[in-house]
C-alpha cells in the first residue's frame, strides 16, 4: 500500500487549541512495499504521525491518501474496511491481560473475517500453526498458550508483533517496536519483521529511538522534530550533523549512555525514600 501526506497537521482531540498542532505541516510520499523509520525527539510527533497513517486521527490541514483513497472521505463501512487492510502495533499493546496468547495472536486475523468465521475461530482455533509460526519469528513460540499476563515486558511486545503477521494487512505501523528488547534480541526481532515484511509485500513504517539500528536497518530515515520533518533522506545520507541537530537538547536519547539534563539540581534521596522505591 503507498501512502501521501501533502502538508498535513493533526491534532490530538484533548489537546488545547492555544497549542500548535502536534503534527505538520508533513508532506511524505512511501511507496507500496517502502520501508522506512521515522526517529526524532520524545514528543517530536512520532507516534501522532503513526495514528494519522492507520487513519485513527483525521488530518486537520492537508491531503491524506492511502493506495489512492481519501480515507476520510469514506463512508464509515468503507473506512473500516480500509482500516482492515492496515496494521498498527502501538508502544504498548493493548492485549487483554487474562488471555491465552494463542487466541491474542489470531485476534490478528480478525480484520479480514466473516462474523461466523471469528466465532468459530474462537471457539476451536483452526490456525494453531499460523500462530505458533508467527511466535516462532519472534523467538516467543513457546509462549503459545501462557497466559497474556504472565509474560515479560519484551516477550508482550513480540507477541503483540506476532498479531501483524497473522493479519491481512498490507501495511504495518509499528510505534517502537524494540523498546522492551535488549540491543541482540532488538535486533532479531526487527530483522524478522523486516523479512516478513518483504515476503508479504508490506509497506513498513517503523518509529524507532534506537538510531543505530534505524540506521544500519532500514533504507530511508525520516528525522522529526517538533511535528515537522526535519530529513527525510537514504540511511547512507545521515550524518552525524544532521542526527546532532534533530537530537539538540535531547542528546540523552541519541546516545543513551549519556545522562538527560536535568530540571532541578540532583539531591541525594533519603533513606526512607531509597526504602519505599525499592519494595
Ligand atoms: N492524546 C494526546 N492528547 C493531547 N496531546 C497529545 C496526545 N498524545 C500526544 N500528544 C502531544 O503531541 C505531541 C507529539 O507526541 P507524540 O506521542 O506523537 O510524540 P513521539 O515522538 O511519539 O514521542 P515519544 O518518542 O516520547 O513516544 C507531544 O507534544 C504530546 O504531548
Amino acid at each position: 500500500m503507498n501512502l501521501l501526506l501533502e502538508e498535513v497537521a493533526a491534532r490530538h482531540p484533548a489537546a488545547s487549541s492555544q497549542l500548535p498542532p502536534a503534527l505538520g505541516p508533513v508532506s511524505l510520499r512511501v511507496a507500496a512495499g517502502e520501508q522506512l523509520a521515522i526517529i526524532g525527539p520524545s514528543g517530536a510527533g512520532k507516534t501522532t504521525l503513526l495514528q494519522v497513517l492507520a487513519c485513527c486521527l483525521p488530518p486537520v490541514a492537508g491531503h491524506f491518501q492511502v493506495s489512492e483513497v481519501a480515507p476520510w472521505r469514506l463512508s464509515r463501512r468503507a473506512l473500516h474496511r480500509l482500516r482492515a487492510s492496515l496494521f498498527l502495533a502501538p508502544q504498548t499493546p493493548p492485549l487483554p491481560p487474562r488471555q491465552r496468547v494463542v487466541t491474542t495472536v489470531l485476534a490478528g486475523r480478525l480484520p479480514g473475517m466473516t462474523w461466523w468465521a471469528s466465532v468459530r475461530q474462537w471457539i476451536k482455533p483452526a490456525a494453531l500453526p499460523e500462530a505458533h509460526g508467527a511466535l516462532a519469528r519472534f523467538g516467543v513460540a513457546d509462549k503459545l498458550f501462557h497466559r497474556v499476563d504472565r509474560l515479560s515486558g519484551g516477550e508482550r511486545q513480540r507477541v503483540g508483533l506476532a498479531r501483524a503477521l497473522v493479519s491481512p494487512a498490507r501495511l504495518w505501523l509499528v510505534d517502537e517496536p524494540l523498546s522492551a528488547l535488549d540491543p541482540t534480541r532488538a535486533r532479531q526481532v526487527l530483522d524478522a519483521l523486516q523479512l516478513a515484511a518483504r515476503e508479504r509485500g508490506c509497506t513498513l513504517v517503523a518509529s524507532l529511538h534506537q538510531v543505530d539500528l534505524a540506521l544500519s536497518c532500514f533504507p530511508r530515515i525520516v528525522g522529526l522534530r517538533d511535528g515537522r520533518v526535519m530529513f527525510d533522506a537514504p540511511a547512507t545520507n545521515v550524518t552525524p550533523d544532521m542526527l546532532a541537530a534533530l537530537y539538540a537538547q535531547h542528546e540523552h536519547e541519541l546516545h543513551p549512555g549519556t545522562a538527560a539534563p536535568a530540571d532541578e539540581p540532583a539531591t541525594p534521596a533519603s533513606p526512607a525514600v531509597v526504602a519505599m522505591t525499592c519494595r
